[in-house]
């Protein structure tokens, strides 16, 4: 039985316990968190009860798997850690890698602890079409990522429109995925993903949208190369507890986790 470390107990968190609880297959025995509050306790009490709730893992628990669903701090909080001391992880807050040298630092500490870190596909798909593509030359990718004014909430999109006045598309964002990542950590980690498998954090670039004609958050990415042109467009529905994720999210956390423990991966 393999036994995971959840980082991150929040929207896609506790989704990801109540999709894996009953698996016999592993057993979530670490979820850490920066608070322990009552609805932390709750849903682990109900989903993982067997789990430990802690700040931070433990210098001798050793986990099969960290799985990191948290947000950009963690990866330098918990997830070098725990590379560098052979730990494998899955991480779903890509966009944290836009920050100056922390690509290198995660590939490092996977390096020195003789294990790997896999970066989650997350709320787009299309992630293996690029990766191959980039193997054979990539000239552009352009991402537009749009999603209802709600979901921009409570960041710099609220100094350049007023949100709740929208009554046609905004344009809050036009740049590289390194710009678009660090200033909208929890709305551009896509951005950072497709980036990083294909053209680099500062050659793909990227249109955000406050559209209050959409429900969905919708990912479209145009991609132009020696193997051709690729266009995809995803509608994913937010997850009630944060509209600013998509469900999909955590079924990649959970495709991730079962790739882990099942005889046939895909
Ligand atoms: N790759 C992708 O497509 C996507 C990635 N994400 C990433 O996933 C993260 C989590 O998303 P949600 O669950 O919707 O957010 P959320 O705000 O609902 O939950 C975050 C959880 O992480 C905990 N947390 C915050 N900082 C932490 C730290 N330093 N160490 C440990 N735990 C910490 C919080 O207490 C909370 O339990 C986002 O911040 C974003 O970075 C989100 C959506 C899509
Ligand atoms: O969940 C989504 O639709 C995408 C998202 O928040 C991100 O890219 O950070």
């Amino acid at each position: 039985m393999k036994n995971i470390a959840l980082i991150g107990c929040g929207a896609i968190g506790s989704s990801v316990l109540e999709l894996l609880s009953g698996d016999t297959r592993l057993q979530v025995g670490w979820v850490l968190v920066p608070e322990i509050t009552p609805a932390v306790r709750e849903t682990a009490a109900r989903l993982a009860p067997q789990a430990q709730l802690l700040q931070a893992l433990p210098g001798d628990a050793v986990p099969d798997l960290l799985v990191e669903c948290a947000g950009h701090a963690a990866i330098e909080e918990h997830v070098l850690p725990a590379l560098a001391r052979g730990i494998p992880a899955v991480i779903a807050s890509i966009g944290a890698l836009s920050a100056p040298g922390m690509a290198e630092r995660v590939q490092a500490a996977a390096e020195a602890g003789k294990t790997q870190a896999q970066l989650l596909s997350g709320a787009i798909g299309g992630i293996d079409a690029l990766a191959a593509a980039r193997v054979g030359g990539l000239d552009t990718v352009l991402y537009t990522g749009r999603k209802p004014p709600k979901a921009w909430s409570g960041t710099p999109a609220e100094q350049v429109c007023d949100l709740d006045g929208l009554t046609e598309a905004f344009c809050i964002f036009e740049g590289s995925a390194r710009e678009a990542a660090q200033l909208y950590p929890k709305n551009a980690n896509v951005a950072a993903t497709l980036s990083l498998a294909g053209l680099g954090l500062d050659k793909t670039m990227v249109r955000l949208f406050a559209d209050p004609a959409v429900q969905e958050n919708v990912h479209q990415v145009e991609a132009r190369g020696a193997f051709g042109a690729m266009e995809l467009t995803m509608r994913g529905k937010p997850l009630a507890a944060n509209p600013k994720t998509s469900a999909l999210t955590v079924y990649s956390v959970v495709r991730a986790v079962l790739n882990n423990v099942a005889p046939l991966a895909i």
